[in-house]
């Protein structure tokens, strides 16, 4: 099969290599030409495990291609895939639709002939509907213009694998049109699908709450176990080990239970406002008051960081040096995207503390958005002579790290492990003060 894939940031480009990977002929298309020919020349513009071999494969293959060219993005497929994205309007918890739109005003007049055009996008609930209006007044081919919803549900540093191996497939259709999207995406599909894996074909609006509803789910239990560790903080218990015995009863289960620095990224925070904002565009903004909750809670814990950070520092920042390790808001990506990390380098920065960031993959993306942090080329670089430091993306090479490591680096033996992912004995024995975040 033939089809397109509108956006190739961390979503799209995934997708589009994904679906080349299962052996069809796909045609990726952005505006930022920069990315498009760094992923025609098979180098992917973001940190995404394996994915570059699977690009590189599929370009060599012949099978995949990117383009700027709506035009001939119109003409290559009759499947298009919208996978670009949503952030959160400046200064309003809505999501901004411009791209989306952007996509089908450019792309509709296009299509001369009947087309399927798939949102993967995370969009407030109704959206697809509206897209599928404009879409079918602005498309020469009329009503023969047909738009669906097939959220995606991939986690950033696991993107290939829950592509091509996802928990489920959701695909919502519009009920009041025959339609096409479901045999489309079932014979796209296919090899994934063998693999006994959910299909659940849906409504629109029911396809478009599925995913913001899960992010909530997710995003709650984070910022629940959270708000547990600062009752763990008050009363010296260790919220690691009550994570671990709350999730061995299967209802509740253990991930998605690590206290620490909280939930960032290009998602998880924009997704809950934008459901927010709409909730109480459609009336039903009592139901979602909670996420108000979430929201702050999360936010409690980057301050809160900020003055343990002020507290192991003897009670100011003010010409302390701070290590930070990690900027990414997550290990195995670089994506900087509402880093917690970075947030609170930033914060403990106005607080008059001289903080040096490490991170294996997120520098660069680090030094755009914060240009005024020092950064360092190791871990053991950013924690020379420091007075404190503290470890914010449980990176696999900061788990690993032991006190001999940084004994004779630092000023003072000081370690605030904002993701609980150390062992707090091995640090106390070596003579550090350890602090964790709900560890007593
Ligand atoms: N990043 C992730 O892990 C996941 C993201 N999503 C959702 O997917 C969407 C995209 O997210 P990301 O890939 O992270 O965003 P991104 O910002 O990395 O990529 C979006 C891409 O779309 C391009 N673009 C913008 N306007 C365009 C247009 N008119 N035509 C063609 N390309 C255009 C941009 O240049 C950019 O390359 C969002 O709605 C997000 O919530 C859903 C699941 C996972
Ligand atoms: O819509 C999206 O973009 C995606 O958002 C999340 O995926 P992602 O943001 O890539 O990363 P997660 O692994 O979900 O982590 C999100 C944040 O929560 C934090 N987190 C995660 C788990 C946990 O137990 N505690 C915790 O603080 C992480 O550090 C990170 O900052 C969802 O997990 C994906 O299913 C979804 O597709």
């Amino acid at each position: 099969m033939r089809c397109t894939v509108f956006g190739t940031g961390y979503l799209g480009a995934t997708h589009a290599a994904c679906m080349a990977e299962l052996g069809h002929e796909v045609l990726g298309v952005d505006i930022d030409p920069g990315k498009v020919a760094k992923l025609s020349s098979g180098e992917v513009p973001f940190y995404e495990p394996g994915l570059g071999e699977v690009l590189r494969r599929n370009i060599d293959a012949g099978r995949l291609h990117f383009t700027t060219s709506y035009s001939e993005a119109a003409e290559f497929a009759d499947l298009h895939f919208l996978g670009v994205g949503t952030p959160q309007k400046k200064g309003e918890y809505a999501a901004d639709l411009r791209h989306v739109h952007s996509v089908i005003d450019t792309l509709a007049p296009l299509l001369d002939r009947p087309a399927v055009i798939v949102g993967k996008s995370t969009v407030p609930v109704g959206t697809a509907a509206d897209l599928g209006a404009r879409a079918r007044a602005l498309a020469p081919a009329g009503d023969a213009v047909e738009v669906a919803w097939n959220p995606e549900f991939l986690r950033e540093g696991f993107a290939v694998e829950d592509t091509l191996h996802p928990d489920r497939m959701v695909l919502g259709v519009d009920r009041q049109r025959p339609g096409r999207a479901e045999s489309e995406l079932r014979e796209l599909y296919a090899r994934l699908l063998g693999e006994d894996i959910p299909f659940l074909v849906t409504d629109l609006a029911t396809a478009e709450l599925v995913k913001v509803s899960a992010n909530a789910f997710l995003a709650t239990k984070i910022s629940f176990i959270n708000a547990i560790s600062e009752v763990c903080e008050a009363t010296g218990a260790d919220v690691t080990q009550l994570a671990d015995a709350l999730g061995y009863d299967a209802r509740i289960g253990r991930r998605f239970l690590n206290a620490g620095l909280g939930f960032g990224g290009g998602c998880l925070p924009k997704d809950i406002r934008a459901f927010m904002a709409r909730a109480g565009e459609l009336g039903a903004n009592q139901a979602l008051h909670f996420l108000r909750e979430v929201d702050s809670i999360n936010m409690r814990r980057r301050t809160r960081m900020v003055e343990l950070a002020a507290q192991v520092c003897g009670g100011s920042l003010l010409g302390a040096n701070v290590a930070v390790l990690g900027a990414a808001f997550k290990p195995e990506s670089d994506d900087v995207r509402d880093s917690p990390a970075l947030n609170v380098a930033g914060m403990m920065q106005l607080h008059g503390a001289v903080v040096s960031v490490y991170d294996p993959k997120a520098l660069d993306n680090s030094r755009r958005l914060f240009p005024t942090l020092n950064y360092a080329t190791s871990a053991v670089e950013a924690c020379d002579n420091a007075d404190a430091v503290l470890l914010l993306t449980e990176w696999a090479e900061f788990a690993d790290l032991k006190p001999e490591d940084l004994n004779d680096v630092v000023r003072a033996r000081v370690m605030v492990d904002g993701r609980n992912c150390l062992d707090a004995a091995d640090w106390r024995t070596a003579g550090w003060v350890y602090r964790g975040l709900g560890r007593g």
